[in-house]
Parts: C-alpha cells; structure tokens; sequence
C-alpha cells in the first residue's frame, strides 16, 4: 500500500543522528480529570505552566473516536490518484506533504476540513465513493463532542480565571461563524529513515496553533512533543483514549501572555504509522481578538495591537510554519 510518494533526502526536514539526543518522554504532563471540581484551578496552572495538558474521563463517546478513526484509515487507504482527487488543500482538502502555501514540507498527508462548510465534502465526495455520507456524518458527530468538550474546559478555564460570564472564552467556538477548523492527520510509518543518517524525518514542523484552543487525539503512536520553557523538546507519550489541549495564539493574546501558546512539532516513526484528529477552536472572523480587561491587573496595558481574526489569519496563512506570527502585532516586541 503506498501512501506517500518516497521521502526525498533533499527536501524533508530532518532530525539528525549526530545533532540530536533522544528527546525524553515529557511524564509531568498535567493530566485534567474533567470530572473533578479542582479541574478548573489545574487547568489554570497547567496553562500558565506549559500552555499544554491531557484530558481524561471526558465524555467525548469512545463510538465516535472509533468510527471516525475507521473512516480516516479507510481514506488514507485508498490510492494517492484517487485522494489527490480531493486535493490540493487550499487550504481546505487533501494535502499530501505539502503544509500549508509557504513552502512548508512534512511526511505527512491529511484532511483539512472547515467545520462550518458544505463545500468540503463536496470537494471529498469525488473520492469516497459509493458512501461519503459516511465520513461526513463521523466528522459531525466527532466535532460536536469535541467541540462540547473544549467549550467545558473553557468554561472551566473562565470560572478558574474568576472571570464572568463564565462562557466569554466558548462562546466564541459555539458562535454560528466560529472560523473553527478540523484535521486528520496520517504519518506513514518511515522505514527508511536508517538510509539518510536521520534520527527522524519532520512529520509536522514546529509550530504554534493560531486559534484559541486545539483539542487533539491521536492512535497510539508516538510522534507529538511540546517546547518546554527550558528550551527542550519533549515526546507527549500517546493516549489513545486521552485528548491533548494546546493553547493557541489566540489565546495568550486574550490573556495578555499570562498563558503561552505552546510550541510542537511530530516526528515520523519507523514502525508505526501515527494518526491523530485535531479540532482546532477559533472566533468568527469579525471578531477582536485583545486582552480580557477583567484579566488586567492595576496599570496593566495590552501587550498587543488591536486586530481582528480576520486580520491575524490572513497574515498567519502567509506565514511560513515556525515563524512567530504574534510577532506583527506585538506593541512592544516581547514575545
Ligand atoms: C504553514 C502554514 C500551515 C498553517 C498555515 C500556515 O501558513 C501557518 C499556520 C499553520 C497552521 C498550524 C495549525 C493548524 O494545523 C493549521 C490548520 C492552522 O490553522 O495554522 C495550520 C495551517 C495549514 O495547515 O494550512
Ligand atoms: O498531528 C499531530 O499530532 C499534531 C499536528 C499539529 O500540530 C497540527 O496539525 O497543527
Ligand atoms: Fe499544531
């Protein structure tokens, strides 16, 4: 079965033997029980710590995760004529090595999809033949539970913060034009990694997430790790039936910087392939994005230009993968 075209030594990103220690596994992770009433003061501190946590005992119905992942394989199963059919990714649709339209590469194929659009499954239903009723009725039912579920962490999130009303963060994802975003991504398991003196091939580069909140899953494939504040990558061990949350850029503006979006990266794995669900939470395009002034203390001023999302996303969508795009609208150049 081939997925991907051959990885190309000159082109992909890679880690290099000699350059690169093993990073270790990050076992601190704070690890929310959603069904605890303390979560919301760990969310807060995980947060302010490492922009990063996992989700567990979550209610996120496990036929969800499974059907849609069975949906995903059988995709990404299929031949590369047959899935180019629903590409190029515009950024919505197949993308296959090519992450987003700057330049950026990666050994990974996936399906970018909006969460408000008729037209992607239009564009999919070309390639998922006699049924794609089936994937687009598994993307739904993942995407509201996914996106009920992030709207509890960030009412928790709100409520942690002691900022009223408790839903001035999730109202923005529940909005009818939330600009929210979802992505399966599929990394092919890379045997020949030994071939190009490589440690590991760039999966997906290193990277903040623009919205205000990303909620991910993936199979139980290593591959994800986070920039910790020391300098050092760390590998996230995988949870198959865990969520892990990121802060996006979105969010630490809305925060004034009191929370970091956290920077991560996948690195291909030579034995398994690894295949996670991303639904990264966004406001409606109309929407300032700016500090909360509850959350600002005394004398405090923002750290930010005013902006919309609209703006940020336009500028962000140029921008190639690892820049810093709050950079732009920084006031004072700190970040
Ligand atoms: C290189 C890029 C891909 C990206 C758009 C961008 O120009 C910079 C941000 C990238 C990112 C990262 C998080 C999400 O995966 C994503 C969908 C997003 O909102 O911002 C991707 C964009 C993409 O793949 O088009
Ligand atoms: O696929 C993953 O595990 C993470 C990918 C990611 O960070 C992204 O799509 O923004
Ligand atoms: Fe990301």
């Amino acid at each position: 079965m081939v997925v991907l075209t051959e990885p190309d030594n000159d082109h992909l990103p890679i880690i290099n033997n000699n350059s690169c220690k093993s990073p270790s596994f990050f076992n601190d992770i704070p690890v929310i029980d959603l069904s605890k009433p303390d979560s919301k003061n760990l969310i807060v501190k995980a947060c302010e710590e490492f922009g990063f946590f996992k989700v567990v005992n979550h209610d996120v119905p496990m036929e969800f995760i499974s059907k849609l992942e069975s949906e995903a394989i059988k995709f990404f199963s299929s031949p590369l004529s047959e899935k180019l059919k629903a590409g190029p990714a515009d950024p919505f649709g197949y993308g296959n090595k090519q992450i987003g339209q700057s330049g950026d590469i990666g050994w990974v194929e996936y399906i970018l999809l909006s969460t408000n659009s008729e037209f992607n499954y239009q564009k999919f239903a070309s390639v998922l033949g006699v049924n794609p009723e089936n994937i687009r009725a598994a993307v739904n039912d993942y995407v509201t539970a996914v996106k009920r579920m992030s709207c509890e962490i960030l009412e928790k999130l709100a409520e942690g913060l002691k900022i009223h009303p408790t839903n001035v963060f999730s109202k923005l994802l529940m909005d009818e034009k939330s600009d929210s975003v979802f992505r399966l991504n599929h990394y092919p398991q890379c045997p020949d990694i030994q071939e190009f003196n490589a440690k590991n091939l760039i999966g997906f580069g290193e990277h903040t997430d623009p919205q205000i909140i990303s909620v991910l899953r993936s199979n139980n494939t290593s591959g994800l790790q986070i920039l910790l504040k020391n300098g050092n990558w760390f590998s996230v061990p995988p949870d198959q039936s865990s969520f892990f949350v990121n802060v996006g850029d979105s969010l630490q503006v809305m925060t004034n910087g009191r929370f970091k979006s956290v920077k991560h990266r996948v690195l291909t794995n030579s034995v398994k392939s690894r295949l996670s669900m991303i639904y990264f939470g966004g406001p409606p395009l109309s929407e300032k994005i700016a500090p909360l002034p509850s959350l600002m203390e005394g004398e405090e001023s923002s750290l930010y230009k005013e902006f919309t999302w609209f703006e940020y996303k336009k500028s962000a969508f140029k921008s190639r993968l690892a820049e810093n795009r709050l950079t732009l609208f920084e006031k004072f150049g700190t970040s």
